[in-house]
């Protein structure tokens, strides 16, 4: 393998812990990696690190290490309730997965205990098991952090226990200095102690230096680790034996000519991006029936329960496809990833580096596959200069069938598939004109018409990207799509109760809630994701399909409201108020809700 360069672990100059050589021998580990054999001595003699090293090159033992090490050298032993390292990571996946390699090591180290406080685990049951086991190592997102921070609940004041606080050590460190968490991260900072060491650890972009003054380290030593045989000057990013390529085809064409990909490679493992979630729950169903035979998985930031399952299956798996979000695009390490294929290309370039990294790891090969139209052909020449990232392109992919007709027979079979269509298409155009390179990514050159086509969508829809345009290349189906039912019979039941209703109701001037007039969708997507958050707190059941589940709740709430107009409880106005005041939904009228990826 060649980036396990650095020489044996014994030959640091600082010598490793008998238990920690033992725990690196039982793991077949010999050499070290150049991250490990660079941060572990520095972090060692108490210099604060920030690392920037390519996907799947090993920082997460290059700060594992260190942390057991410090722990030990310490001279006032931690108590049970002490907790002297915290690791702040950007997903729960990432966070289960440190816990996990921390497992290997403390198996030997029993005086240590280490706790998960990450989204998606009951927050009571966490401060449970914190009073109960204790907890010297932290392993956290930076929400759930925040949140236990604020709560000192139940008698747990974790800003009391963090004042023997050793080390912290942002991993993903970039992202976790992004807009979206550092808000969590600053009252966070704000509680731990200044005397500490602080590790930053991503493979891009940690050289921000202001943001890293801002995390609190006090004259990092930088460590950049660049791949081999790459010229000292140039600081490519993505690992040298990674294949990385684009292609090239028009919108109508693209899940035709993936579906191909994938049945050439078939027997591989692959990671497929999508921009939203609602795009991972259609095309994701769609691949299921399009590939009876092969182990498929979906996975996005809006699951609750099931996700940490997803992961633990796929990863066990020789082969297979998980369909994801960018939740799946850092640090994630799944065993030999063939292929990381992307069919939108992700919102920021350093995604892209990310994305990519979870293939072609630590001394293994690996391939990845952009899926570009044919107006998006520059982002290629912009990863090449902006991210060091040169791409090649991919020869015509064989054997490309229309399986377009199967996808809208299964949307006509089930209303749930035609609603998760209508929903990807929407949530899609919205990503699109969000993405951070709005030159090459221009949301006014879209064919939305080519694009419905792609989505092999029954009709256009409904939103304000698509109001007062016409579409004469869009052929609509000839089914009034009213009538198309939902699989599951208490689903469809209620549904049909909606409509009789409603048709009772006659055609009042009601708010229909999805298509609220004069509002922009972004301000109707900022309440969607305010009531979504509120809605992230109610735990559901185990295996059931949460977004499917908010639907039913939400068409249970409209008969319930409906009938309390009827029998004169609310005002028409209270009414219209509170179908307002609920998040987008398609279960009723067959319009869409957007969802994308948190
Ligand atoms: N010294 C080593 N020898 C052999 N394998 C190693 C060594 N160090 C780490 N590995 C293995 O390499 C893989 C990648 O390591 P790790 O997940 O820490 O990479 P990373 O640099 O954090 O990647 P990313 O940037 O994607 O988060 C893991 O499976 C890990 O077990």
């Amino acid at each position: 393998m060649d980036n396990i360069t650095e020489g044996t672990w014994e030959s640091l100059p600082v010598k490793l812990n008998d238990n920690i050589l033992e725990t690196l021998r039982e793991m077949k580990f010999t050499h070290m990696t150049p991250v490990q054999s660079a941060c572990i001595p520095l972090f060692m003699r108490n210099k604060d690190v920030a690392a920037e090293a390519v996907t799947g090159s090993g920082k997460t033992l290059a700060f594992v290490i260190p942390i057991i090490e410090i722990l030990l050298k310490r001279e006032d032993k931690l108590k049970k309730m002490q907790v002297g390292a915290l690791v702040i990571t950007p997903t729960r996946e990432l966070a289960l997965q440190i816990s996990e390699v921390f497992e290997g090591f403390l198996l030997k180290f029993p005086q240590f205990k280490q706790i998960l406080l990450i989204g998606g685990s009951n927050p009571i049951e966490d401060v449970e098991k914190f009073k109960e086991h204790g907890a010297n190592i932290v392993i956290a997102t930076p929400g759930r952090l925040e949140d236990m921070f604020r709560r000192k609940a139940d008698g747990l004041d974790l800003s009391i226990l963090v004042k023997t606080l050793d080390v912290l050590v942002l991993d993903e460190a970039d992202r976790l200095l992004d807009m979206g968490f550092v808000a969590s991260l600053n009252v966070i900072l704000a509680f731990l102690p200044k005397q500490r060491r602080t590790g930053l650890f991503s493979a891009t972009q940690t050289q921000e230096l202001e943001k890293l003054v801002r995390a609190g380290l006090r004259n990092p030593v930088r460590i950049t680790v660049k791949e081999k045989g790459v010229a000292a000057t140039a600081t490519q990013k993505t690992p040298a034996r990674l294949c990385n390529y684009y292609f090239i085809c028009r919108i109508e064409e693209k899940f035709n000519n993936m579906v191909a990909f994938l049945k050439e490679h078939i027997d591989e493992k692959h990671l497929v991006f999508f921009s939203t979630c609602a795009s991972v729950e259609y095309y994701g169903r769609a691949l299921e029936t399009l590939f009876k035979k092969a182990d498929i998985r979906c996975i996005h930031g809006k699951m609750k329960n099931k996700r940490n399952k997803i992961f633990a299956d796929f990863r066990a798996l020789e082969s297979g496809i998980l369909v994801c979000t960018d939740v799946m695009a850092r640090g994630i390490d799944i065993p030999d990833v063939n292929w990381v294929l992307q069919y939108d290309p992700p919102s920021n370039a350093s995604a892209f580096v990310h994305r990519c990294g979870r293939t072609a790891r630590i001394g293994n090969q690996g391939s990845a596959l952009v899926f570009l139209l044919p107006m998006e052909e520059s982002y290629v020449t912009f990863l090449s200069i902006n991210q060091k990232c040169p791409l090649e392109r991919m020869e015509p992919i064989e054997d490309v069938m229309d399986i377009l007709p199967k996808v809208k027979a299964m949307a006509l079979a089930d209303r749930a598939m035609y609603d998760r269509g209508m929903r990807a298409y929407v949530s899609s155009v919205q990503a699109y004109a969000k993405h951070e390179c709005s030159l090459i990514f221009r949301v006014k050159d879209l064919d939305f018409s080519a694009m419905a086509k792609g989505f092999a969508l029954l009709r256009m829809p409904k939103m304000p990207e698509l109001k007062d345009k016409s579409f004469p290349d869009f052929v609509r189906t000839d089914i009034d799509t009213d009538t198309i039912r939902y699989k599951d019979k208490a689903r469809e039941k209620l549904r049909r109760k909606m409509l009789a209703e409603l048709k009772e109701r006659g055609p009042a001037p009601l708010v229909r809630r999805n298509v609220v007039r004069n509002t922009s969708w972004s301000k109707q997507k900022q309440k969607q994701d305010r009531k979504r958050k509120k809605s992230a707190k109610r735990q559901l059941g185990e295996g059931s399909d949460e977004e499917e589940d908010e639907d039913l709740k939400e068409l249970l709430n409209d008969t319930r409201l409906l009938k309390r107009l009827k029998k004169g409880k609310i005002s028409e106005e209270d009414f219209n108020k509170q179908m307002e005041d609920v998040p987008l939904s398609s279960t009723q009228t067959g319009s869409p809700k957007a969802t994308d990826d948190a």
